[in-house]
């Protein structure tokens, strides 16, 4: 039972010694952790203001900087976010005061030998917080240490320092109020060794050096811990638990004096060893030690606990303060890494506009270098490309919003103009009024460049440099609004130039540029600065006559065009002298009387321009509603001939040509008609243009070819091997790629029929037109053997040297110059001389439209050699050729009875 007892006081002393050990230790910890919780939290809050104020005196001018007046105003401006516990002083690169927070003239003192300044002399501070070591203020003399941060240009130059005294009285207040218990010690000690604050005896211990103690054993060993000592400053032992804290040149130790504890421990051990009689009451004094050092432990830990959750609370404050300033610290760095290293140009001015700061992006921009602009205006950099209007509506835009964005021309420093997208900021002061401004450039010379080249490319034509068809038509709605409020008339002109696809075949495609060009500029010198000449394409011109105050300005106008355009273009240069002639057709609409839009003023000018090439080209022709109905027949027309192709409603008739000599049907012409469901057959005047116009003449002409082959295979099958049909060709045909040319003479092969079988009739105004591209396809024709007959002869201008060049076999006189043949008329002359001549060239004549025996005695007479007309056969079916030509071989022959009763 005694072994008992003994092992139970062993055992419950045990046990009250380690708890008490333990409850010490823990006791310390947590001061230490609060304690360091409330010094970190006043630190960081000192610190914000020292990052704030060095980043705002880094925008300053070096004067401002200097400037005691200046700086006081500024470092006094925050007055509200600190109270006189610490004060801010900004002191200059050589460590002199400039000024100070609290409106003291503290200019000139020296300060080059304070830890801290010294310390902000080396590049490696930049950013950091320095805590300087504890003394007596040299001014104040206040027991202090100091916060402080070395102070930069946006270029790295040291500026100077700027630092916040404390004074550690605050720390002993806050201590001394934390002290449950008198025998606590607490102490903020400086990292070199100096004691900052301590409770008790905080003035003999103010600045005491602890370098040689027992904490910075510990503390050499490692950066928190728990150790017992006696006192250096007041002998009492304690129980000592300290921490560094983490980057920052502080310690916190607290020390518990258990000086009772250890007695009431003592007690302990003296009833342990009274004997077993005291078992009992040693057990129960032991209990009531117990018990008594329970309800001394309850109350400490009730206190503990209470200082622990505020310590815990001051922690989280803390932590998120903590967490506040380096989010506010990262989005400054943030803030200077993105100044330095934006590739948009950015500038700050003082509330004035004179720059204080330009990071680098600003300096490639402009050319200057930051030291060059400061103290500048902004809009120096401007060029005079802006009035003094814009700068007007600019400052306006900023005194009303604080904000402005546009684009502006600034001039380099090489003196290059480029135009910069700039936004405008302005950032107020506490009472509002504007503080600084705030600039960002971006250089935009180039894409703007490239967005007005997409702008021409879409609404300029790149030939002529006129507006194009999107263009004009903006133009044209804007025009017609105008005369909606004008009430002054508006004229549309449409021009088309006249057979210019001839140009680009004759003297190629590039010479057809440069008519066209010359064109544009003949346009637009015809007409006044306001009208608006555009190319809608191809050979197509508008012009809008606008506001017209007299109703012949359209006339005299459009004469001037006509008179521009039919004036020979010269398009060669010095040694290549190339001469173009062209005409122009024109069609006119008036605005509102020919359209309510622009689409029907448009297509009604088409029209009126239709017409003028119908009724002969290089003329004008104001519109008229029944070109609208023209315009519908024609395009019934169209569509009419489409379906007559398809659905096998084209008919070819044969004409026989007679060799007047035998009076025998040697030849045929192979004429195409329509057989319109409606209208009945219809001759080749009533839809070969449409044909030609819409581009089915290649179609309708391959088609007459083969028709026209497959019967001479018939007929020379008839025993007349010699036999020919011509076929027309027109100029579509020709100024068409040609490429039919060679299917043409396959088929040809196909029927086993020589090439001269067919015989192609031109006219003489192709012969006429044509130079290169024509000629090298009748030249074709002719070198594959077949035939070329010019039809029309007489009524148009080709001279014998066309005959000549072209090698024509045949020439057919116009029927206009047969049915002049009257004796002694002076047809019969035309005739004989156009007969002669030819006979002269060894070129054949035919003549066409002989009706009467008296034309065909004439014709005779002079020595014409082939005939076609009325008077031998209308065009027929090939059947009913086979059937005359079979007539003919039979004995009993009536061609060659009008033939002898003629000659007769
Ligand atoms: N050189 C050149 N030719 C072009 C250009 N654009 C279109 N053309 C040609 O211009 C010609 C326009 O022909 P059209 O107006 O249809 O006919 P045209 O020969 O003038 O005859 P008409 O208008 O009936 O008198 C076509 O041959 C086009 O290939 C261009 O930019 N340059």
């Amino acid at each position: 039972m005694a072994a008992l007892a003994i092992a139970v006081v062993v055992s419950q002393f045990r046990t009250a010694y380690v708890e008490r050990e333990l409850s010490v230790k823990n006791q310390t910890e947590h001061f230490v952790k609060a304690m360091e919780a409330h010094v970190l939290y006043s630190i960081q809050s000192v610190d914000l203001s020292l990052i704030g104020f060095a980043n705002a005196i880094k925008v300053l001018t070096a004067q401002q900087r200097h400037s005691p007046e200046t700086m006081s105003e500024l470092l006094s401006s925050r007055g509200s976010s600190f109270n006189s516990e610490y004060w801010i002083s900004f002191l200059d690169a050589k460590g002199n005061a400039v000024a100070t927070s609290t409106g003291n003239n503290i200019t000139g003192t020296q300060y080059g030998d304070r830890d801290y300044f010294k310390a902000h002399l080396d590049v490696a501070m930049r950013g950091k917080l320095f805590i300087g070591e504890p003394s007596i203020g040299r001014r104040s003399s206040q027991k202090l240490f100091f916060l402080s941060r070395r102070v930069e240009s946006a270029k790295g130059e040291f500026l100077g320092v700027i630092v916040a005294p404390l004074n550690v009285s605050r720390y002993v207040t806050v201590f001394e109020n934390s002290r449950f218990n008198s025998d606590i010690s607490i102490a903020l000690v400086h990292g070199g060794g100096k004691v900052i604050a301590r409770v008790p005896n905080f003035e003999e211990s103010f600045a005491k050096d602890l370098g040689p103690t027992a904490l910075f054993d510990n503390v050499r060993i490692a950066s928190s811990g728990t150790y017992k000592v006696v006192s250096s400053i007041d002998n009492i032992a304690r129980v000592f638990s300290y921490r560094v804290f983490d980057n920052l040149p502080l310690i916190i130790a607290v020390g518990s004096n258990d000086a009772e504890s250890a007695r009431l421990l003592q007690q302990n051990y003296l009833i342990a060893g009274a004997g077993l009689i005291m078992l009992l009451i040693l057990m129960a004094g032991a209990g009531h030690f117990s018990l008594r050092t329970y309800t001394r432990q309850e109350e400490r830990e009730l206190r503990y606990r209470a200082l622990y959750a505020a310590s815990r609370e001051m922690e989280q404050k803390l932590l998120a303060n903590e967490e506040e300033r380096k989010k506010n610290e990262e989005s400054m760095k943030l803030a200077a890494l993105l100044f330095q290293n934006s590739g948009e140009g950015m500038m700050v001015t003082d509330a004035d506009g004179r720059i204080l700061t330009v990071n680098p992006a600003f300096s490639l921009l402009s050319g200057y270098t930051e030291k060059e602009l400061i103290g500048h205006r902004g809009y120096e950099l401007t060029t005079s490309r802006q009035d003094i209007n814009f700068f007007i509506r600019m400052f306006e835009s900023i005194a009303q919003t604080g904000q402005w964005e546009g684009e502006l021309w600034h001039q380099h420093k090489d003196g290059e103009e480029y135009l910069v997208a700039m936004r405008f900021n302005t950032v107020y002061d506490e009472l509002g009024n504007p503080f600084r401004y705030v600039a960002l450039l971006s250089d935009i010379t180039k894409k703007k460049a490239s967005e007005e080249l997409i702008w021409r490319q879409a609404n300029f034509d790149a030939l002529t440099g006129l507006p194009n068809r999107r263009m004009f038509h903006e133009h044209l709605r804007q025009e017609m609004k105008k005369t909606d409020r004008s009430h002054l008339p508006m004229a549309l002109v449409f021009m088309d130039l006249d057979h210019f696809k001839e140009i680009n075949d004759t003297l190629g495609h590039d010479k057809g540029d440069l008519l066209l060009k010359e064109v544009a500029n003949r346009l637009s010198s015809s007409v006044r600065g306001t009208d608006t000449v555009a190319r809608l394409g191809g050979d197509e011109f508008t012009i809008i006559l606008s506001e017209l105050r007299n109703a012949s300005d359209v006339v005299r106008t459009a004469q001037e065009i006509l008179k521009q355009m039919s004036t020979p273009f010269n398009l060669g240069s010095a040694g290549d002298k190339h001469v173009a002639h062209i005409s122009s057709s024109i069609g006119i609409t008036l605005y509102p009387e020919d359209g309510a839009d622009a689409e029907t003023l448009i297509k009604n000018a088409d029209q009126a321009m239709y017409a003028a090439k119908q009724q002969g080209r290089n003329r004008f022709n104001y519109f008229a509603p029944f070109m609208q109905e023209a315009t519908r027949v024609r395009m019934t027309l169209v569509n009419e001939l489409r379906e007559a192709v398809n659905h096998d409603e084209l008919r070819i008739l044969f004409q026989p040509i007679i060799d007047l000599a035998s009076g025998k049907i040697c030849k045929a012409e192979a004429l195409v008609r329509w057989q319109h469901p409606v209208r009945g057959l219809l001759n080749p005047a009533e839809f070969i243009s449409i044909a030609e116009s819409s581009g089915m003449i290649v179609g309708i002409g391959d088609w007459v070819f083969k028709q026209a082959a497959r019967e001479v295979q018939k007929l020379q099958a008839l025993g007349l091997p010699d036999f020919q049909v011509s076929v027309n060709k027109s100029a579509w045909q020709f100024r068409d790629d040609g490429s039919n040319y060679q299917q043409w003479l396959d088929f040809l092969q196909e029927l086993h029929l020589n090439a001269n079988s067919i015989i192609i009739e031109v006219t003489e105004n192709l012969l006429l037109d044509t130079a290169n591209a024509v000629s090298e396809r009748m030249l074709a024709f002719q070198h594959a053997h077949m035939q070329i007959s010019l039809d029309d002869f007489g009524t148009g201008y080709c001279s014998v040297a066309f005959l000549k060049r072209f090698d024509i076999d045949y020439i057919k006189i116009d029927p206009t110059f047969v049915s002049n043949l009257s004796e002694g008329t002076d047809g019969v002359v035309l005739c004989e001389a156009i007969i002669a001549m030819a006979h002269k060239l060894n070129i054949k004549v035919i003549a066409e439209g002989i009706e009467t025996p008296q034309q065909l005695a004439a014709l005779t007479a002079a020595g014409c050699d082939l005939g076609q007309g009325y008077l031998f056969s209308k065009p027929i079916s090939g059947e009913e050729l086979e059937k005359q030509i079979k007539n003919e071989q039979s004995p009993v022959n009536n061609s060659l009875d009008i033939h002898r009763t003629t000659c007769e």
